[in-house]
């Protein structure tokens, strides 16, 4: 008999197969009361939906193709972030969870989100998680994908115009399982175990090395500390412990009430190693630029040489000159297209970048 089947045996665990399923709003509420979900900071009437809870986002948006924050836009009322054609971005998310071992969850797109053209989301929720979760969303497309992450909405309160919205982008679905699980999952909150891991500094080329070396590199590990400072402060990294079986609540709230502005006070500081970056890979793309721009002279250069030297200088022109010239004006397409490729490419890595910080 393996150790599951004891456990179970042993307890005599209680089989909530009459209550088991997907949750309703109702449902929620319910469990909230009886402690064995807790939701925090929870908005009901914004973001309670007939089957699950929308989770909002904070300002931790981090771009897997660029190992970088990306950046966040605040003009017009609203606060966005662009998501680039094809890449990913990891999202924090406001609201910190827990639920009992008789819960487990699961996470889905919103149809507002998808329609625009990011990917679906699709991932898990174990019984006994606590914490915010690290949402992935993902760019398909060829164009960049706004994401709107807050709004200002007229308010009824007239000492008050405007409020404050923060934008919903995944619905958490809950369940209440046949069984308790047993099996406790070995996941930290907040998942910084993977975010360590992902910002690790691109790999460069040889000019990047040779111009910005040094400078690239302590840019990348002061974002590096700063995402492994957020992951390091203890009441991220240790997790709540249960007592006499009971899961202290108000202790949660209490420490996540605090997480959001935790979040932002590094945030704020990693944005701005993260525009370092930014400025940095523009120098390196201007710099290449200009070699370009200077290398597509010399075809040119020799083209107008062999001219004068074959043709009008001499009095006699070589037939042999002729030939030559007549061979360049045939290749000089290719060249041409070339040159344009490698200028097309680079202008689209500047502008991509430009974008990143404007
Ligand atoms: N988008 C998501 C989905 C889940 N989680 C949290 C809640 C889950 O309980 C926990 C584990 O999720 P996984 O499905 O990734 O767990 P695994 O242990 O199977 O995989 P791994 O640890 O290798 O990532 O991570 C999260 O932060 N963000």
């Amino acid at each position: 008999m393996n150790s599951l089947d004891k456990e179970v045996k042993e307890e005599k665990m209680e089989n909530h197969s009459e209550n088991a399923g997907f949750l309703s709003d109702v449902d929620i509420i319910d469990n909230i009361k009886k402690n064995k979900i807790v939701i925090w900071p929870m908005e009901e009437k914004e973001n309670l939906t007939p089957v699950g809870y929308n989770l909002t986002p904070t300002e931790f948006i981090f771009s897997i193709n660029n190992r970088l924050l990306v950046n966040i836009y605040n003009n017009n009322n609203q606060k966005y972030c662009y998501v680039e054609p094809r890449d990913t971005v990891l999202i924090l998310t406001r609201e910190a969870v827990w639920v009992s071992n008789d819960i487990a969850g699961t996470f889905h797109s919103k149809v507002g989100i998808v329609s625009q053209g990011f990917g679906h989301i699709s991932t898990t929720l174990d019984p006994r998680w606590q914490g915010p979760l690290l949402i992935s969303l993902n760019n398909p497309t060829n164009k960049r994908l706004k994401f709107l992450i807050a709004k200002n909405t007229e308010s009824n309160n007239s000492d008050d115009k405007f409020t404050f919205k923060y934008c919903s982008f995944v619905t958490l679905i809950l369940y209440k399982l046949v069984t308790p699980a047993y099996i406790k999952h070995d996941n930290p909150s907040c998942r910084f175990d993977l975010l360590k891991d992902i910002v690790k500094e691109p790999s460069t080329s040889l000019m990047s090395k040779i111009f910005f070396g040094k400078k690239y590199k302590s840019h990348y590990n002061e974002l590096r500390n700063f995402i492994g400072n957020i992951g390091d402060i203890n009441f991220i990294k240790l997790g709540i412990e249960e007592e006499n079986g009971e899961f202290k609540i108000e202790e949660f709230k209490n420490k996540y009430d605090k997480f959001i502005e935790t979040i932002k006070f590094y945030t704020d500081s990693a944005h701005a190693a993260n525009r370092e970056i930014v400025n940095l890979k523009n120098l390196k793309n201007r710099i290449k630029k200009c070699i370009v721009v200077s290398l597509s002279f010399l075809p040119l250069l020799a083209y107008s040489y062999l001219g004068w030297k074959f043709g009008i200088k001499n009095e006699r022109p070589s037939t042999d000159g002729y030939m030559m010239l007549i061979y360049l004006t045939a290749v000089a397409p290719f060249i041409v297209q070339a040159f344009t490729q490698i200028h097309n490419s680079i202008s689209r890595n500047s502008i991509k970048e430009k974008g990143e910080l404007n």
